[in-house]
């Protein structure tokens, strides 16, 4: 008889996509918060080669940011990185992304993290329809904010984006590039070996 408690739970994984320049706590948190409350079997984190929706012209080298990330997640056994972003051509999207994951974990419920701010643009992503059929969305909200007040998405996107509150969500890596620039401490703000990197290559100094 086919009893559906019986039928073995799909596994998951969470993907982490981001600029990460540089990496911090509030993505660390989420991510690691998403990962228990989801039962994620690990999370990959991708530093975006060309990320689609960033203007500015001075994002950092992807090997620097590639390797600010393998610092951060270093003491985390659940915690790995891709560089499959970095090595693709064009712009970072992450349809094309989700679907070459979907090939390595066949059969697999991935769930992509993303800040409430960024999942709250999700429309104008490329193939937002196909996206939402292939994965789940996990969106970081600031405890007691509720996404679906404000949300503008069509009913069924939302059955398909989770939300959890993460307490780190106040860090910025905006914020961060703009304290080591004007001398402010950057310390408890992201992991001690990613500072210790950025002043070793002398990172967003102007
Ligand atoms: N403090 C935070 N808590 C939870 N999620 C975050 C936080 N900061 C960023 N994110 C999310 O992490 C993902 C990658 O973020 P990104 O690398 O662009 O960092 P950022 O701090 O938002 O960068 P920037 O300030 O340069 O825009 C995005 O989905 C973003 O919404
Ligand atoms: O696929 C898209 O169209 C798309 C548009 C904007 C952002 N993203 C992804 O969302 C993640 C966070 O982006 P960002 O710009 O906040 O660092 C990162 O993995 C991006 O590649 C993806």
């Amino acid at each position: 008889m086919n009893n559906s408690l019986n039928q073995p739970k799909k596994r998951r994984i969470g993907l982490m996509g981001g600029t990460f320049d540089p990496i911090h706590h509030g993505h660390l948190v989420a991510a690691e918060e998403a990962r228990y409350q989801f039962g994620m079997e690990k999370v990959i984190f991708i530093p975006a080669g060309k990320p689609p929706h960033k203007t500015r012209r001075d994002i950092s080298l992807p090997g620097h940011r590639l390797e600010m990330t393998k610092r951060a997640i270093s003491s985390n056994p659940h915690f790995t990185i891709s560089d499959l972003e970095i090595k693709r051509e064009g712009l970072s999207y992450t349809i094309d992304t989700v679907r070459a994951m979907k090939e390595v974990y066949v059969g697999w419920e991935i769930y992509f993290i993303t800040g409430s701010d960024a999942v709250l643009e999700i429309l104008t992503w490329k193939n937002v329809e196909g996206l939402l059929e292939e994965c789940f969305f996990v969106a970081a909200t600031r405890p007691g904010f509720q996404l679906g007040s404000v949300n503008h998405l069509p009913k069924g996107a939302m059955a398909k984006i989770k939300t959890i509150e993460v307490p780190a969500l106040a860090i910025s890596s905006t914020d961060i590039r703009h304290r080591v620039r004007e001398g402010r401490p950057i310390k408890y703000l992201l992991p001690e070996a990613v500072e210790k990197f950025i002043f070793r290559k002398k990172l967003y100094q102007q």
